[in-house]
């Protein structure tokens, strides 16, 4: 029987019944041993393009779909912030979950998990491991507690009609609302209105139109058949901003079937198309029999992976080492600042703060991102020039409106490797530390955790040492370069490093 090997007996008819239709005879829900939970097995080869199940908009469980925004009224939904966020959202599940066999989504939300290995369920001795990450700072508990007690808790209690005050405990309370965050986090989709070619909107796939003049399609970026694909299940959060990119909260989306497709980094062999009327799942390689069917998760470092879905990706690379191509680590300015207001007592506070603020006003990000390529960001060598500017030429520089550019020198490596190692003293271990850990028997989350530290020291200690070898490289050929300088006259003296743009 289908889904025999997994704990989803119910959940395949419930899908089939509700018009979602599944290719049996290529595919099927299986539970993996040790961890990854359920996933989708090819049954026999399955060749490229083929479709593997279809899920009908209206199947889709959103605030587009639910009917709780209706019953609350749209004035009411504002004025409480469900409009914004994923607070609406949760409030749609809560009140799915708690309507038991009667709601549309009863087997689809029974089949969901209760339990995460995010670190937003760690305890603090856990989350402990991960601290010099950049994980700790983002897990966002305590924003999403001010929001239930805030906005969603009040307008619960605004309508005993709808809720009643004794479901409150079972259903409607904080430990269910981190639950459903945690399972939007892990699950949702990104799925926009369909716009016609007559400009009229498909709303929720209810055959509920309306035209383009009447509804908010600021964020939509129009889609259109197979040409669009997916947004990764880690769609980002919507904003509270007036972000034009900014995801539209209406648009996330649980989904149910395309949320059984586990991923890893570079696996993808599956993808989600959208279409006016229902969301379909394509191969998008020829699949062996037995292979696992992956989805992407847009292939995210194992700091993200780990604070998102609860894994980490841990895939071959050169030298026979495993770890994630995606890993990044973060450097904050303020540590930057920190280093060179040390360095350079010259540098006032009050000039530092005004370089940073037009900086920040002119778009500059206050995080800078390296990668396993070890490239030094452009934004970082930038900034660090742009503090050193002596003032007439900083005032030189605001005028124009353009930053420094990106050019390397000694002082210039000598202050950003003091960056670098103050960075790595962050973490309480040392890489060599972490390492030797890993050969021994972790529990999971420590595991993950050491990995996650892992990834980040080898960026940061891999770009040291590539620093080190352009010093020693640097005096030769800044000399080479101002004997350049006398002869064509042209710049001397600095290295152009042209590393790549950061991601953001
Ligand atoms: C979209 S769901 C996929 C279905 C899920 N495995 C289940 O049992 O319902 C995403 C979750 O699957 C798990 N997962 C996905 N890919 C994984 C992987 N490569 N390794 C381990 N766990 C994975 C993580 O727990 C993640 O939060």
């Amino acid at each position: 029987m289908y889904g025999e090997s997994s704990d989803l007996r119910s959940f395949v008819p419930w899908f089939q019944s509700h018009e979602g239709f599944v290719d049996v005879s290529v595919m099927d829900i299986t539970t993996f041993p040790g961890h990854g939970g359920r996933g989708v097995i090819a049954l026999t080869e399955i060749l490229e393009g083929h479709t593997l199940f279809t899920i009908p908009r209206s199947l889709t469980l959103s605030t587009r779909t639910s009917s709780v925004p209706a019953m609350l009224g749209p004035q009411r939904w504002k004025n409480y912030g469900l409009d914004k966020g994923w607070v609406g959202l949760i409030l749609c599940m809560m009140w799915e979950e708690a309507q038991g066999a009667s709601s549309r989504w009863s087997q689809y939300m029974s089949d969901l998990p209760m339990t995460f290995d995010t670190p937003m369920f760690w305890s603090a001795s856990e989350l402990e491991e991960l601290k010099g990450t950049s994980v700790v700072d983002k897990i966002g508990r305590d924003d999403a507690g001010k929001d239930y007690y805030t906005k969603l808790l009040p307008a619960v209690q605004s309508r005993q009609d709808l809720f009643s005050p004794n479901l409150i405990p079972q259903y409607y309370s904080l430990e269910k609302y981190h639950i459903h965050g945690s399972r939007i986090l892990s699950r949702s989709f990104q799925v926009e209105r369909w716009e016609r070619e007559d400009g009229t909107i498909e709303d929720n796939g209810n055959g509920n139109t309306s035209t383009e003049s009447e509804m908010d399609v600021a964020n939509m970026s129009a889609g259109s058949g197979m040409d669009v694909d997916e947004s990764p299940a880690d769609a980002p959060q919507p904003e509270e901003s007036d972000d034009e990119d900014a995801v539209d909260p209406s648009d996330v989306a649980m989904v149910p079937m395309a949320d059984m497709l586990n991923a890893r980094y570079g696996s993808e062999n599956a993808k989600l198309f959208y279409e006016e009327s229902l969301l379909r799942m394509v191969t998008t390689k020829p699949i062996k029999a037995g292979e696992q069917i992956w989805n992407t998760y847009g292939d995210p470092p194992n700091s993200d992976l780990l604070r998102k879905y609860g894994h980490v990706d841990m895939v071959p690379l050169s030298q026979g080492e495993e770890g994630n191509p995606s890993d990044i680590v973060e450097v904050r300015a303020d540590l930057l600042v920190s280093v060179l207001t040390q360095q350079n007592h010259e540098i006032s506070p009050e000039s530092t703060k005004e370089r940073i603020d037009w900086w920040l006003e002119e778009g500059g990000d206050d995080v800078f991102v390296l990668e396993t390529d070890l490239e030094l960001p452009e934004a970082l060598i930038s900034m660090v020039r742009l503090l050193l500017l002596p003032d007439g030429e900083w005032a030189k520089a605001r005028d124009k409106g353009k930053p420094p550019k990106p050019k390397v020198d000694p002082q210039l490596l000598s202050l950003i490797l003091l960056v670098l190692r103050r960075r790595l003293e962050e973490y309480p271990t040392s890489l060599e530390f972490d390492v030797a850990l890993l050969s021994e028997n972790l529990p999971l989350t420590r595991r993950h955790a050491v990995i996650v530290r892992v990834g980040e020291k080898q960026i940061l200690c891999g770009t040291i040492e590539k620093l080190l070898a352009m010093q020693q490289a640097l005096p030769a050929n800044a000399d080479e370069d101002k004997g350049k300088k006398r002869k064509g006259g042209s710049a001397a003296g600095e290295i152009d490093e042209r590393p790549k743009k950061t991601k953001r």
